[in-house]
């Protein structure tokens, strides 16, 4: 397969983004690769089977389950063994809507109920850990909500206002992980760009940078792990503003130009950095490509077991990040 070289334009037609079948495997795929000269009714509990977690069996309570995040991370939970919770909010009132995951019907919650159904919960279930996967127009408002009432939380949802999300729970002072990505293969290739942003900081200076993303037609936000990406370059020196990231959500170009699976068009994540030196000698080029959910349901189920140890252990309450998820053994 031809690589990239300077006088390619980034990302158009003629460069698709390289598949994960190039490595002979159609899903998670990460590649990065560098070139140089030229080449390139508040219902009780419901308890799931217990399996591989022996021991860990807290409460769950997934917000978004109507939707797709909520729903994989709702399977994920009840097949790890952890109690899931049969409540959810949605963004409407839907009196008697129910959805069914596994054996657990799940009663969803328009916004004016959602104060009470919350903190009636957590008095009933002190040990419940909240999981986050609704909209970006809805970080805000639920953060504060969760704040309001204490309660631990997961926040996988992306975009809104985030440094005000950050002040909100640092104010408060409760438990959270929040983070843009739960892929832990993910989570750990942002924390290699960390390291290297902290240890050679200004390394790339000069570089020009490019960056496409390509989700599903729904995903309303700009990439949030194409943000952070993005911070990290800035670090390394390169000048670079975040609205400049191309968005693709149009399927066709998903298909022909991006190079993702048909079957994946609904839920996938495909992320590429192109880096070029002034001179166009030296290029540099970074790919996670993600088929499906399944990496990032595992990721937060993590995070909300980490939560959960933390909670019991009555360690610091304070932001906690995938890192952390991570450096505490959870890399499996
Ligand atoms: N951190 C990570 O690793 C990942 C993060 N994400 C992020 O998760 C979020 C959800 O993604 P996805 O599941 O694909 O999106 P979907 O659109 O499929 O689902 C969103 C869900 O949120 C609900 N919802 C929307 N607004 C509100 C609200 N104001 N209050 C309560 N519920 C609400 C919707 O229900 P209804 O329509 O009934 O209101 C729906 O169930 C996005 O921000 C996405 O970027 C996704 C994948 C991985
Ligand atoms: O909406 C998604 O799908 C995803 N959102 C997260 C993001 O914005 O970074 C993570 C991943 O890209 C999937």
């Amino acid at each position: 397969m031809a690589l990239l070289n300077s006088h390619t334009p980034l990302f158009s037609l003629r460069t698709p983004i390289r598949r994960c079948t190039f490595l002979g495997r159609t899903r998670s795929c990460l590649r990065i690769r560098a070139s140089a000269a030229r080449s390139c009714a508040i219902p009780s509990v419901a308890i799931a089977p217990a399996t591989s977690q022996a021991g860990l069996s807290f409460p769950v309570l997934i917000n978004g389950c109507t939707g797709k995040m909520g729903r994989a991370v709702a399977d994920a939970a009840i097949s790890t063994g952890l109690q899931v919770v049969p409540i959810t909010f949605s963004s409407k009132e839907k009196p008697h809507k129910t959805i069914h995951v596994g054996s657990v019907e799940i009663q969803v919650y328009g916004p004016s109920y959602k104060e009470n159904v919350l903190s009636s919960m957590y008095d009933e279930y002190p040990d419940i850990v909240v999981i986050d996967y609704t909209a970006p127009d809805a970080v805000n408002v639920n953060a504060e909500l969760y704040c309001k009432i204490g309660v631990p939380f997961v926040m996988g949802t992306t975009g809104g206002d985030r440094e005000l999300l950050y002040k909100t729970v640092r104010d408060a002072n409760v438990y959270a992980v929040i983070s843009p990505q739960m892929g832990k293969q993910v989570v750990a290739f942002l924390a290699a760009m960390e390291i290297m942003a902290k240890q050679f900081p200004g390394a790339f200076s000069g570089y020009s940078l490019g960056v496409m993303e390509s989700h599903q037609v729904g995903k309303k936000d700009i990439s949030g792990t194409a943000k952070a990406v993005v911070s990290y370059f800035q670090k390394l020196g390169v000048s670079y503003d975040m609205d400049q990231i191309k968005m693709i959500r149009d399927p066709k170009k998903q298909l022909e130009m991006v190079g993702v699976p048909e079957e994946y068009i609904g839920g996938h994540a495909f992320h590429m950095y192109h880096l070029s030196s002034p001179d166009d000698t030296v290029s540099f080029e970074f790919q996670h490509n993600v088929c499906g959910r399944s990496i990032y349901a595992e990721g937060t189920i993590d995070a909300a077991i980490f939560l959960s140890k933390k909670v019991q252990s009555k360690d610091d309450k304070k932001i906690y990040d995938m890192v952390d998820v991570l450096r505490e053994g959870n890399m499996r």
